[in-house]
């Protein structure tokens, strides 16, 4: 018997949302009634952060005001800070995005998070706000000590992409890379109702505090099929290593069912417009990593669409988000932290607006075991 809606839930509405939306047959998508590419290219990362959550573009009053009280919260809480070598130490091997699960789980008890159920919604947004602040800190500060070295105190005079990679590196960033760092931070703020969005709004939906759904939609982030599939984009790149392999080596593992990272979408038919922002922002880093990147999506285009034939499998943002990111710097390690820094700020503009619906989340699956009820074996 097959299921009442398709696998994978695709294609299925579950609820109206007003943060935006994602055009798959158009390549295009939207925050609120902007287009989201447009306000990468001409905003800054507070001003799209401001209109998530508040619902508008601020003014020039409105974004100062907004910028120094994101600023303000950026620290880490003292006890959070203490505990943050023991979870760099236990999760060495797993990573930063696995302690600032740990990390922010800790963060929303120690700044007492209360359920959302119990909160006004302007108690909601505050905690909206701390969390979304607080993420680079932690991520940094665990990459850091990670790496042996102190983790770096956020400066509260410069914007939030250049004061996450101060906090990264503790010098202050070259304006072009901490440009292209807030673009693509902009750019990946949302996307409709992806998987770690829509695990953050279940969890929102049982009323839960905003630790709890933002710790849900960190695990589901970290997976390959979605955050997680930056670094092994850059690693592939690594493995083909020469123009003279791609060819062989994408054919070689398409033909054994492998999937390409940073490839193929559950939404778009066509380019991911993030992917074509991207590509602009590296080119204008411009180097044989970007020309070598440039070959290989065109080559995997032409591939996918050979051997995957009818599938419309294009590039998606992952793959060009790995060369930006390792073109300004950042460790592969920190490639899908980074774009939990982002993502943070959407996930939040969603939990807040479902927590302001008291329908819990909670469908139904189809039972096609053996039919009960079977008497139970004695013990
Ligand atoms: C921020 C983000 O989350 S963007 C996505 C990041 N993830 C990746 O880049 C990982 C690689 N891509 C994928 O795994 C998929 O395209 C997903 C998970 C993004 C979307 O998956 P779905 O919409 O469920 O597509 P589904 O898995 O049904 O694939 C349809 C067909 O295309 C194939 N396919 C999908 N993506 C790829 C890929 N990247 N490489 C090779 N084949 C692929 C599947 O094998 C399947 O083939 P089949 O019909 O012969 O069985
Ligand atoms: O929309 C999706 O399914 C995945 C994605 O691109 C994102 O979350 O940015």
């Amino acid at each position: 018997m097959s299921p009442d809606v398709p696998r994978g839930l695709a294609g299925v509405v579950v609820t109206d949302t007003e943060l935006g939306d994602v055009r798959g047959r158009e390549g295009f998508y939207h925050y609120r009634q902007y287009s989201a590419v447009e306000l990468a290219r001409t905003r800054t990362f507070e001003d799209v952060w401001h209109l998530m959550h508040h619902g508008t573009l601020p003014d020039a009053a409105a974004r100062a005001e907004f910028t120094a009280r994101t600023a303000a919260v950026r620290a880490a809480p003292p006890e959070v800070l203490a505990a943050l070598p023991a979870v760099a130490r236990a999760t060495a091997a797993a990573g930063p995005l696995a302690g600032l699960r740990t990390a922010l789980s800790l963060a929303g008890a120690v700044a007492g998070f209360a359920p959302l159920y119990d909160l006004t919604p302007e108690r909601r947004a505050d905690d909206a706000l701390a969390a979304c602040a607080l993420v680079p800190t932690l991520v940094t500060a665990l990459h850091r000590l990670g790496q042996g070295l102190e983790p770096v105190a956020p400066r509260a005079d410069l914007p939030h992409a250049a004061n996450y990679l101060y906090m990264l590196t503790g010098e202050e960033p070259d304006p072009a890379r901490a440009r292209a760092i807030e673009q693509y931070l902009m750019s990946t703020i949302d996307h409709g109702f992806n998987s770690s969005t829509f695990t953050a709004r279940v969890i929102a939906s049982t009323g839960a505090d905003l630790a709890a759904c933002l710790t849900g939609a960190i695990g589901a982030l970290s997976g390959p099929l979605h955050g997680g599939a930056p670094s092994r984009a850059l690693d592939t790149l690594e493995a083909i290593g020469t123009p003279d392999r791609i060819d062989a080596w994408l054919r070689e593992r398409v033909l054994a069912g492998e999937r390409l990272m940073g490839f193929g979408h559950r939404v778009y038919r066509t380019e991911d417009p993030r992917s074509r922002l991207l590509k602009e922002v590296a080119r204008g880093f411009g180097g044989p990593l970007v020309d070598f990147a440039v070959a290989v999506e065109e080559r995997a285009e032409a591939i996918l669409a050979e051997l995957k034939p009818g599938r419309e499998l294009h590039i998606n943002v992952e793959f060009f988000a790995g060369v930006v990111m390792e073109l300004c710097g950042l460790p592969r390690t920190m490639f899908t932290p980074t774009f939990a820094v982002a993502r943070v700020v959407g996930w939040s503009a969603n939990i807040l607006e479902q927590a302001a619906d008291s329908k819990i989340i909670r469908p139904a699956a189809r039972y096609v075991g053996p039919p009960p009820p079977v008497p139970v074996p004695a013990a």
